[in-house]
């Protein structure tokens, strides 16, 4: 699942080649969303996380290393903790600006709303990751003229998802137990969640900058080996699937853990949005010991 998207970095590396994310997410409202995918990205072992958006102050508290300032990028992750109904012209020109700026962007929650918009009648396909949980999935379908009802079973999950990502020339990642990611050409990949107690707020902010990183890696990797940054479709999906993985696994260590691994067998308990980030590094050793 890894092979390909993980790598360990040796000698000849620096922090462009293992991948810089951009990161223009939350909001006044939100702030913690800017936190929580900035803290996604690096424990996701990103070369950089520079992050633009307006929740400066919150995510340098958290996470100092983080570089608040415009400069190269190799993959983005906007809209988390954002909400269209209150989005200035202005965000809505910055936004609109990294979507059409080449580079792969994971689009989630807030900025959802622009990829119809953009992609109805255009041409190919664009290097973006959608990441919309049910509800935000079925918004994008009704914007795309696309049925919205939500299906009843994973098959119909699926064939939703791959119709919605040939429909719109993008990948999509349906968010859920079971996470669903499919590519305009008509792949599709099933990840299983090894926990539900990730269903709690905020672990989809962490998933997308998980997967800023993981993308950012494979396009810096990708830049070096071949001079393009560029990543198709079948690229693209493979990145979602393993950060999927990755999130999923990372949220089941974090679980294991503040359970204490009990004498009495206990094997998991609730956990948080960030146990989820700080518990990525252990899901990103135990996938490079499995390439
Ligand atoms: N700490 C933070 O700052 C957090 C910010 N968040 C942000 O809050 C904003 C709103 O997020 P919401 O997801 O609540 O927005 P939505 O407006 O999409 O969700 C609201 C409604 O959608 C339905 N819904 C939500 N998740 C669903 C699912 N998985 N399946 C089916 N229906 C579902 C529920 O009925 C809910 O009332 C987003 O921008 C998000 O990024 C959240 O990520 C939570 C954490
Ligand atoms: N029942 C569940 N079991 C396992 N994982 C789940 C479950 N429900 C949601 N998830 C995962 O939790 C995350 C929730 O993301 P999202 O709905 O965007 O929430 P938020 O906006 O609060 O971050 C996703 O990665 C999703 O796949």
């Amino acid at each position: 699942m890894a092979g390909g998207t993980l790598h360990r970095p040796d000698g000849t590396d620096d922090k462009y080649t293992r991948g810089v994310v951009g990161v223009h997410t939350g909001s006044d409202a939100y702030p913690g969303a800017a936190v929580l995918g900035v803290s996604g990205a690096a424990r996701t072992g990103a070369g950089m996380v520079r992050y633009t958006g307006p929740a400066r102050d919150a995510v340098l508290r958290q996470r100092p290393e983080t570089v608040a300032a415009e400069g190269r990028v190799q993959a983005w992750v906007i809209g988390s903790g954002t909400d269209p109904s209150s989005r200035s012209d202005a965000e809505t020109d910055t936004l609109r600006g990294i979507l059409s700026g080449g580079l792969p962007v994971v689009v989630d929650a807030g900025a959802l709303d622009l990829v119809p918009v953009l992609r109805s009648g255009a041409a190919g396909e664009a290097p973006w990751i959608v990441t919309p949980h049910a509800r935000e999935l079925a918004r994008l379908r009704t914007a795309a003229g696309l049925d919205p009802a939500i299906p009843a079973d994973l098959a119909g999950r699926i064939a939703q998802a791959t119709e919605t990502a040939a429909a719109l020339g993008v990948v999509v990642l349906s968010k859920g137990a079971d996470t669903v990611v499919a590519e305009p050409g008509g792949m599709a990949v099933t990840v299983a969640a090894p926990t539900s107690w990730l269903a709690s707020a905020g672990t989809g902010d962490v998933l997308a900058g998980c997967l800023g990183a993981v993308t950012a890696g494979v396009a810096g990797r990708r830049g070096r080996a071949t001079g393009s940054e560029h990543l198709d479709g079948a690229r693209l999906l493979a990145c979602a699937a393993t950060a999927a993985w990755l999130h999923g696994h990372a949220g089941a260590a974090a679980s294991a853990r503040l359970a204490g691994h009990a004498a009495d067998g206990a094997p998991d308990a609730p956990i948080l949005a960030l146990d989820v980030a700080d518990a990525l590094p252990w899901a990103v050793a135990r996938a490079l010991a499995a390439v």
